[in-house]
């Protein structure tokens, strides 16, 4: 799936919150979307995934524009949506949370579960646990693998890192290093060195605008973390 963005707007009120954010997705890549609390960027995302309506601009799925469609509709189209907090289902076991994403879309029973869940062997030995009880970092990789099982073409994850215990963040980048060159990812990232784990491009967002974008092997580590300091 190649994905784009075209001179997104997006308002909260009178304010303006996204300003003619434009990058690309090729197919089977990954983009980091960096920048400072408040940039923007989870505001992208939801606009993204249909969450949040934008007020211009058009988003595109290969040559379909989906700028208007419900986020049903987007998930049906390839794209998941791993958000900020998790967002999961904390009163359902860990097997009805990944049970529901799998039905929804018609991977129930399929090795496509079978495969996700192997990535993830906490999820087995959890499976019949409220999604609550778990850890934040577990929760996380519920949340990732409840997106997996709808089989996406693009994964967009919004800072999975986020309050995660060092070697959950690890082997969460190693799930989504084995997904690279199959599917595409976007990812809102803080963690600098995991972001520039993953991604082949970058895009700084500031004050809802792009200010810097680029391949990520021809950039420097230097002038990247400058632009996410806190
Ligand atoms: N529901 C809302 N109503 C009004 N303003 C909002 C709302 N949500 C976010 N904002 C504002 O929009 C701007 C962008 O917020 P957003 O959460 O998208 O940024 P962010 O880059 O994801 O930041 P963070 O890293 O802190 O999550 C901020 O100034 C924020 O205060």
């Amino acid at each position: 799936m190649r994905f784009r963005v075209e001179g997104l707007d997006q308002h909260y009120g009178s304010a303006q919150v996204l300003r003619r954010v434009g990058f690309e997705v090729p197919p089977g890549e990954c983009v980091a979307v960096l920048g400072r609390n408040g940039a923007g960027k989870t505001t992208l995302l939801k606009c993204l995934m249909g969450v949040l309506p934008a007020t211009r601009g058009r988003v595109l799925v290969d040559e379909t524009e989906i700028t208007g469609w419900s986020s049903y509709r987007r998930s049906a189209a390839g794209l998941a949506y791993v958000p900020q907090g998790r967002e999961i289902f904390s009163e359902l076991t860990v097997g009805e949370n990944i049970d529901a994403a799998a039905r929804a879309h018609g991977t129930f029973g399929t090795a496509t579960v079978e495969d996700t869940i192997a990535l993830f062997p906490i999820l087995k030995q959890m499976w019949r646990r409220p999604g609550g009880a778990l850890s934040g970092g577990q929760q996380q990789q519920l949340a990732i693998a409840r997106a997996l099982v709808t089989r996406p073409s693009l994964l967009i994850l919004d800072e999975p890192t986020e309050g995660i215990q060092p070697n959950l963040v690890a082997a969460i980048r190693d799930v989504l290093a084995s997904f690279k060159g199959k599917i595409s990812l976007l990812l809102v990232e803080q963690y600098l060195d995991f972001a520039l784990s993953l991604a082949d491009a970058f895009v700084v967002l500031s004050r809802g605008g792009v200010i810097e974008a680029g391949r990520t092997e021809s950039s420097s580590r230097e002038l990247l973390s400058r632009h996410i300091a806190i």
